[in-house]
């Protein structure tokens, strides 16, 4: 038992290093975005996005409506720093 939690210990540890990054990377968009005046969203993108990751759960045995709702909760908090940045720049306006 303490071996199979010290593994989810880890693993939760670096599933939290893993979103730390694609959150520096969106942060970087989100700018990009400001900057260009683009929609904080790209709903065609999300579609590309939820058709992968759907492919990749379903052939790493997890459940493909599970990884699409985890996507969907990670992009809703993407769009809102990516309003949040569009206020701080000034760019909202
Ligand atoms: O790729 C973008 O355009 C982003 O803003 C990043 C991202 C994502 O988190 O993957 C977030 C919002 C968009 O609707 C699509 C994708």
């Amino acid at each position: 038992m303490q071996a199979l939690r010290d593994s989810i210990d880890n693993l939760d540890a670096a599933l939290v290093h893993i979103l730390a990054e694609r959150f520096k990377c969106t942060q970087r968009v989100g700018e990009l975005k400001a900057r260009l005046r683009l929609p904080s969203s790209d709903t065609a993108r999300e579609k590309q996005q939820v058709e992968r990751l759907r492919s990749l759960a379903q052939d790493a045995n997890l459940d493909p409506d599970f990884a699409e709702k985890v996507l969907a909760f990670i992009i809703k908090e993407v769009i809102r720093h990516h309003e949040t940045t569009l206020v701080r720049t000034g760019s909202s306006s």
